[in-house]
């Protein structure tokens, strides 16, 4: 897996000189056409179950991107078994354990990562083989707000000192050694807290998608000077789903408002209190929690792990995916 941070970017019209462009790049309508003849697995009332709350997500959505987007995780799994099995023939190895294949999916708060995992892990247990697919969330691992609290970081929610990244790597080595039901913990955005006591086992799958605004990001060296892993070591194909910050930013500030017509009316919301305001007061909650908080991440640690990804999905108004850059090989 290529891990050098470089530019995402197409090459600019109107230069001259030659640049070496890590990816190559598609609009949606050329990208579209790589799905040959996959079929579409997935019905229109199946979509809008599976879309985020605000997401427009439909079945031309679907077919245009994330058809093709199937086919080539089926050729990489494919190959990616193939290639496993190679290698134990080679070693003589015989009692071998099943290892997942292990896909990431980063990207912005509010970018609508969550939507793109949901409908990925459809359509690839819909493929012909009937692959177990399991999608885990990194949110699980933020450290509770209790701790948050304690050590001063309910502002930094989401920025790398608020997970516990020690977790998260014995997660996902465990899953790739094959271990069976791992535990996952679960975080609720209702109560904006890790649910104490609940998680979600991973019994041996086929394919993980694990997604999370962190999934492709590196940690500095530790004191001790100790060379330790970094998350997307585990991945076998990742994505970064991009697009501008005045859109997320749109989306977010959107998203907040119509969460405090039904989520937040919850008694149990953690964000109740911004039902209760009006309108105006609210937007300059949302705005502040934008700017403050997941902007500043955006540009600080998601952002700057673009370039490790293997496919970039850039999205325009409306969440409709414009571009897509799949890293050359
Ligand atoms: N405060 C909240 N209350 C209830 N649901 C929320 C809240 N914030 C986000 N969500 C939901 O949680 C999911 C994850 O959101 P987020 O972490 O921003 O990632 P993304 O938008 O990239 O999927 C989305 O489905 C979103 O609608
Ligand atoms: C939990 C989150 C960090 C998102 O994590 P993700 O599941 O996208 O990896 C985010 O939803 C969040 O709570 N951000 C903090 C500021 C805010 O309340 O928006």
């Amino acid at each position: 897996m290529n891990i050098l941070p470089q530019a995402a970017e197409p090459l600019d019209a109107g230069s001259t000189a030659e640049i070496y462009s890590p990816y190559h790049h598609f609009s949606a309508d050329e990208w579209a056409k790589f799905r040959a003849d996959t079929p579409l697995t997935l019905k229109a009332d199946e979509i809008a179950r599976l879309r985020s709350l605000d997401d427009p997500i439909d079945i031309d959505e679907v077919r245009r991107i994330y058809l093709s987007l199937s086919r080539l995780l089926s050729t990489h799994v494919e190959a990616s078994q193939l290639l496993y099995q190679q290698r134990n023939r080679f070693l003589s190895l015989s009692d071998v354990t099943k290892t997942p294949f292990i896909i990431g999916i980063a990207g912005s708060v509010a970018v609508g990562k969550s939507t793109t995992a949901r409908i990925l892990k459809e359509l690839l247990a819909r493929w012909p083989s009937s692959p177990k697919v399991d999608l885990i969330t990194t949110d699980g691992f933020l450290y509770p707000n209790a701790v948050l609290q304690r050590d001063n970081l309910m502002d930094r929610k989401g920025f790398p000192e608020s997970y516990d990244i020690g977790a998260i790597l014995r997660f996902l080595s465990a899953i790739k050694a094959g271990e069976p039901n791992v535990r996952a913990p679960r975080y609720s955005h209702l109560t904006y807290d890790v649910l104490p006591n609940e998680h979600t086992l991973v019994d041996r799958p086929d394919i993980l998608i694990f997604e999370g605004i962190n999934v492709l990001q590196s940690r500095a060296l530790p004191a001790d000077g100790k060379i330790v892993p970094i998350v997307s070591d585990f991945f076998d194909f990742s994505i970064y789903i991009d697009a501008d910050e005045d859109q997320i930013h749109n989306w977010y500030v959107q998203r907040f408002m119509r969460l405090r017509e039904t989520a937040f009316r919850d008694p149990t919301s953690f964000f109740k209190k911004y039902a209760a305001i009006d309108a105006t007061a609210a937007q300059a909650v949302a705005e502040g929690l934008w700017e403050n908080i997941n902007l500043r991440n955006l540009r600080q640690n998601i952002l700057p792990t673009r370039p490790r990804a293997d496919l970039i999905l850039r999205k325009g108004r409306n969440h409709f995916i414009e571009k897509v850059s799949l890293r050359k090989l």
